[in-house]
């Protein structure tokens, strides 16, 4: 897999491992990639079109809803609908799920799950802000109508999973179950790239991405490990840097390619926390431990979750093995 070389190629190199390969996972992902482009086009422009600021509307998560959220979930609704594998999408921006028609006859085998644009909030101020999506095979037999159960399974049965980001330039990033590999959008071709292949995540990492502003409600174990990140301790590079952006797929992405954690405890903006299980925890989940990495409520692994409702929210702990268990340790000797 030489670097360079665009998405289509890798895909059809790829398929070549999986002599039983039909194509339709490829299709659906090649659609997943039309609506990135016209999305990372907007949105580079978004300060001179009327497309940012709010709607007036907030969304089921009681959230203000951005013009270019809605912009993005329309996109990628008439991309995944017009490629004929997809059944169904589930969507953060959404109440519930939606149902597609079979195109030309196809029985579509596949439901997505997305945040069509998430970070949006920074959007006025140009931060990075990304799209994450996870596909898992329906369970409903083909050729029936979607249901709920399809979009309420486990992290562990997705089939691919990954995200977009929209920064400095626009990457997808995604990964089938054989490893995770990034490419970067070249505008000049209008074609995503090959440029980060089989991504790992260092085990150790010295960055914890945490809104510190939300400190006093953090769970005792939290607040001992960003004492134990800020220490002073030079055998372990301590004290870590602090990074946080407050765009999820931008903090993470740093943290995936440079080692380190990111931390959305309970407690802080709700119960469970703020991040989505469907729409946010298990796409990263998938891709980190792809990555070599982990991802783990405090107490269990992100993908082992079973999810009840489609909006629900988990706390989340995400990136550096090695972190990520002395995280779990601490939460363990003063939480539980
Ligand atoms: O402002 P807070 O509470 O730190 O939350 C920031 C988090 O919320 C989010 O903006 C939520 O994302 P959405 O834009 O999808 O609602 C994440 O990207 C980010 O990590």
């Amino acid at each position: 897999m030489q670097t360079g070389m665009s998405v289509y190629d890798f895909i059809i190199e790829k398929q070549a491992d999986f002599p039983h390969a039909t194509g339709d996972l490829s299709a659906l992902l090649t659609s997943i990639q039309h609506a990135a482009k016209v999305i990372s086009w907007q949105i580079n422009q978004a300060g001179l079109g009327n497309i940012i600021g709010a709607t007036g509307i907030d969304n089921i998560q009681g959230e203000a809803q951005q013009k270019l959220d809605l912009f993005a979930n329309d996109k990628f609704k008439q991309s995944l609908a017009a490629c004929g594998e997809v059944c169904g999408m589930a969507s953060e921006e959404d109440d519930d799920y939606v149902a597609f028609e079979p195109v030309n006859g196809k029985t579509a085998k596949y439901v997505v799950l997305i945040d069509p644009l998430d970070g949006s909030s920074n959007i006025d101020v140009g931060v990075s802000v990304g799209t994450l999506f996870s596909i898992y095979h329906r369970v409903s037999p083909i050729g029936t109508p979607v249901t709920k159960a399809d979009f309420l399974q486990p992290g562990r049965h997705q089939v691919a999973a990954g995200y977009i980001i929209y920064g400095s330039s626009t990457m997808l990033v995604y990964s089938t179950g054989q490893g995770v590999n990034g490419f970067t959008l070249d505008p000049s071709i209008g074609c995503f790239c090959l440029s980060y292949p089989n991504i790992s995540i260092p085990q150790q990492g010295h960055i914890y991405s945490v809104n510190e502003g939300n400190y006093f409600k953090f769970p005792a174990g939290v607040k001992q490990y960003l004492k134990f990140c800020q220490a002073i301790d030079e055998t372990d590079n301590r004290p870590y840097t602090s990074r946080y952006i407050g765009s999820l797929v931008a903090d993470f992405h740093r943290n995936m390619l440079k080692g380190g954690i990111f931390l959305y405890p309970s407690g802080t903006n709700a119960p469970n926390g703020k991040l989505r299980l469907l729409y946010e925890g298990n796409p990263l989940a998938f891709i980190v431990e792809q990555a070599g990495g982990k991802a783990t409520n405090g107490y269990q692994r992100i993908l082992d979750l079973s999810p009840m409702e489609l909006h629900q929210r988990t706390p989340f702990y995400i990136g550096s093995a090695h972190m990520v268990d002395k995280l779990g340790q601490l939460l363990v000797a003063f939480d539980s």
